[in-house]
């Protein structure tokens, strides 16, 4: 029998993997990687000259073609299948990853009048400079009981479609007027494996307020905040919108040519990093909380009613598998704290004794801070160190440690900030569960799990949940190809429905992390005071976070908060 294969691709946020699944089980027969040769743009524009803001965070969108070009050639080298035997391609995204384009979907960048005017770029989910927009869209929504609020936790973030385009349109009006449309990433380059743009409903209800029964808010909102953004949603937000699982088109025969595989396979609809590893960690059902763990995390969940959960990013009616409310929330920062202390917080010392032991540093940390017990350390930490994205949704929140000595050593801090991470999850949890939306156990997936035993038993010993484990080390680009393999169908070899590929495609370790109950207990209480920490310096009581950045700006002459 001839065998079928699909290739996902997962678009993180230093670089784009391939792989190549073979349908009838899942297996990763080859895997590529392909570093962004520009990463993440947030000193200056690539040209060199102009100075990026803080809080920014852009890309090149030739980085992601280099991925197609370099990674699919790749996988289909080492796997030596024949393309006749790939019979679709799917690709996921961090969202919102968004960028203008001109009428033929080129983007602004590659203009060579405007590489060098930032707003011309493409915004990564993390560029953190539309705060301001955020706060005018939630206090107008708000004013105006607009629907979309509810469905946002009660607040739109900075990191969304609106806000980056209104910071567009506030800052660079010429580059607003420019722009035909404003893309997602991930429909972005999925147009440019088909020719045509078509958008997607995941993207499209997470980040940029729209609902499957009413589409985007009226043009009355827009209007509220700004008269001449009214027709926004017409205009350059306007195109089809295509669920998860739907074919956005077929491949061209010049992608065709550039990546070796053959024109007219099918392609799926784009997606989003987190939302296309639920299945592919084998998770259809309410229940279980699939966390993307990497840079940040990402919190996934099904449930069959839509609830208001308090800082949630967001519920979309079939937004992560058909039939099912999908909740998403998250955190800003998870491994991105870790890589922080990695260059700002070590000691002489522990360089050394790693170079002498010639081991990793993380690895050595690792062990040092394993010796600890729950509490041993006498200290504490809030994870905002860059903003809180779920529960309180403020970019503007940052990080705190308490308890510091003159005794303190690294590798207890380096604990801290793992054991805050994991009570930044613990609050999620409760939001949703207080929300009436079930969890009963954690399913992690990314590169975290991987790379951290001790950070995932304080976990699952924080939670007091058991964490199982992604087999798949590549878990959102195998989301992508088990999407594609929907895309394709039944008749061309692939599967009729998501549920009926995630039965055979996906799977978790056998190992998974189960909590203490004595670590448990003793995280409970340090747990009371990280929530009185996270409600006194996150709810408006002591706002000295938001004043620090307000001097610091004033002092560095950048902007000044209101
Ligand atoms: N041993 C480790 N322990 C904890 N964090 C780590 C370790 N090694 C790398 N990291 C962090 O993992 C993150 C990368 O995660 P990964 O899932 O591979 O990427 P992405 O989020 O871009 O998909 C980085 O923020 C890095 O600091
Ligand atoms: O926000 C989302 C999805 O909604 C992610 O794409 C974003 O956090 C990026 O995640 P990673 O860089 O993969 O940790």
């Amino acid at each position: 029998m001839i065998k079928h294969y699909t290739i996902g691709i997962d678009y993180g946020t230093e670089s784009g993997r391939a792989v190549l699944v073979d349908l009838a089980n899942g297996e990763e027969v080859a895997e590529h990687v392909t570093p962004y040769i520009h990463g993440v743009i947030d000193q200056h524009l690539p040209a060199g000259g102009v100075v990026l803001e803080r809080e920014w965070a852009l890309q090149h969108p030739r980085d992601y073609i280099d991925v197609l070009e370099q990674s699919v050639p790749a996988v289909l080298k080492e796997a030596g299948v024949d393309p006749s035997q790939v019979i679709g391609i799917g690709i996921d995204f961090t969202a919102c990853t968004m960028l203008p384009v001109d009428e033929d979907g080129e983007p602004l960048c590659f203009q060579a009048g405007f590489a060098n005017r930032p707003h011309a770029w493409v915004k990564l989910w993390k560029h953190h400079a539309a705060q301001d927009e955020a706060d005018e869209i939630n206090r107008i929504g708000a004013e105006r009981e607009e629907a979309f609020l509810q469905r946002y936790g009660g607040k739109y973030s900075s990191e969304w479609m609106m806000a980056k385009i209104w910071q567009v349109f506030n800052e660079d009006r010429d580059m607003f007027d420019e722009a035909d449309a404003f893309l997602e990433g991930t429909d972005w380059v999925t147009a440019q494996l088909t020719g045509t743009i078509v958008r997607n409903s995941c993207t499209a209800g997470y980040k940029a307020m729209w609902h499957k029964q009413d589409g985007y808010p009226d043009d009355a909102f827009f209007e509220a905040l700004h008269p001449d953004l009214r027709r926004l949603t017409a205009t350059k937000l306007r195109g089809e919108i295509r669920a998860p699982g739907e074919a956005a088109g077929s491949l061209t025969k010049e992608m065709a040519e550039r990546t070796g595989l053959l024109p007219g396979i099918a392609v799926a609809v784009g997606n989003v990093d987190a939302h296309v590893s639920v299945p592919a960690t084998g998770v259809v059902t309410p229940g279980k909380l699939v966390m993307a763990m990497g840079t940040s995390i990402c919190h996934l969940v099904l449930a069959e009613e839509e609830k208001e959960v308090e800082g949630m990013c967001g519920v979309v009616e079939d937004g992560i598998v058909p039939g099912y409310y999908g909740y998403e929330a998250g955190q800003s920062a998870v491994g991105d704290i870790f890589a922080w202390f990695m260059e700002h917080g070590l000691t002489s010392d522990l360089v050394d004794e790693a170079k002498q032991k010639n081991r990793p540093i993380h690895a050595l940390l690792e062990e040092k801070a394993a010796a600890y017990q729950p509490g041993e350390t006498g200290l504490l930490a809030l994870d905002w160190w860059n903003g809180n994205r779920s529960t309180l949704v403020d970019t503007n929140l940052s990080g705190i440690i308490i308890g510091m000595t003159l005794q303190t050593k690294s590798e207890e801090i380096y604990r801290t900030l793992l054991e805050a991470t994991a009570f930044g999850t613990k609050k999620i949890v409760e939001a949703f569960t207080k929300a009436g939306v079930e969890v009963n156990e954690l399913v992690a997936c990314g590169g975290l799990p991987q790379k951290n035993n001790l950070l995932m038993q304080i976990f699952a010993d924080v939670t007091n949940l058991e964490i199982k484990v992604a087999a798949s080390k590549q878990t959102p680009a195998l989301g992508a190809a088990m999407y594609a393999s929907v895309a394709a169908g039944e008749a061309a070899g692939g599967y009729s429905t998501i549920f009926a590929a995630a039965e055979k495609m996906a799977r978790v370790q056998e190992k998974s992390y189960k909590p203490n109950a004595e670590r448990a207990q003793v995280y409970e209480e340090i747990y009371k005071e990280y929530s009185k920490l996270h409600d006194y310096f996150g709810r408006g009581e002591n706002d000295v976070m938001k004043t620090l950045r307000s001097v610091r700006d004033k002092a560095k002459g950048g902007t000044v908060l209101a």
